[in-house]
């Protein structure tokens, strides 16, 4: 749980963004913690998406701010924020199926290392230094023994884990990870709960997800989101029983 006495890693307030006349996400506020997975739920077009473009940078702010560890990042693009330490995943698998576990990973802790993308082969000792962070993130995701498979023959669980550890080759401070969960069976699913459980030690981590139950499980703070704007932000237990939940969105679902 989090000691409410430390700094949040990034803090979002009065965030905003319009699609002409539609506003997607409309003044919110969050605060990311190191040690804690805060999942954002909310029906399909709440702005769950919307909302983590714009916290890595892939999309701009219409107005509000975000900063990452104390400094203003509004305006910063994403490669730049990548650099910062804000890391991602995306719904879709964005792998290099080709390639072996321990070459997608290394692809990306050297693109996130050099300064220009065309100098990601070049230099000997950048290249090193990018293997051993290859070689440590897919450790922490539990991909260990596959680094010399190749990525496109894993299971959808292992490709998943896989993006996270893409993610942790770019030693991240922040982690924004799209529906981590999305299409998995029971096993993948208990797999990955225990990696992002593992992974709030160094990291605050901003959770989308639809699998309630999951998220009821695993998270240590929720906020909750319905048309683009917050209707509440607590803890599971406080979020279960909140009212303004219960109407706008649970419905009839129990978390028990
Ligand atoms: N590029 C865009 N142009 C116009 N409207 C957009 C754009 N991106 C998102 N929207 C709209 O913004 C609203 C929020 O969409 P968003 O994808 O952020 O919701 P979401 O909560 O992630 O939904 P889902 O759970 O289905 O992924 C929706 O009404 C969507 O149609």
């Amino acid at each position: 749980m989090v000691d409410a006495t430390r700094a949040p890693k990034m803090s979002v307030r009065g965030l905003t963004r319009r699609f002409g006349g539609l506003v997607a996400v409309n003044n919110v506020d969050i605060d990311l913690h190191e040690g804690e997975v805060h999942a954002v739920i909310g029906t399909n077009g709440a702005g769950k998406s919307t909302l983590i473009n714009m916290l890595s940078g892939e999309i701009a702010a219409s107005s509000g701010s975000i900063t990452l560890e104390g400094h203003d990042v509004t305006a910063m693009p994403q490669p730049q924020r990548a650099k910062a330490g804000v890391g991602r995943s995306y719904q879709r698998t964005t792998i290099f199926g080709e390639f072996t576990v321990l070459e997608n990973c290394r692809l990306t802790a050297q693109a996130q290392a050099s300064a220009s993308p065309w100098r990601i082969w070049e230099n000997a000792q950048h290249c090193a230094r990018s293997l051993q962070r290859a070689q440590a993130a897919l450790s922490r995701a539990g991909l260990g023994t596959h680094a010399q498979r190749i990525a496109g023959s894993l299971s959808h669980g292992a490709k998943r884990q896989l993006e996270v550890a893409m993610c942790l080759a770019t030693e991240p401070r922040v982690l924004l990870l799209d529906e981590p969960l999305a299409g998995m069976g029971a096993e993948e699913t208990e797999r990955m709960l225990d990696l992002l459980q593992e992974l709030k030690t160094g990291h605050a981590v901003l959770l989308v997800e639809h699998d309630m139950d999951a998220v009821f499980r695993i998270a240590d703070r929720i906020t909750v989101m319905v048309n683009g704007t917050v209707v509440a932000t607590g803890t599971p237990d406080q979020i279960r029983v909140d009212p303004v939940v219960r109407t706008a969105y649970l419905g009839e679902e129990e978390h028990a």
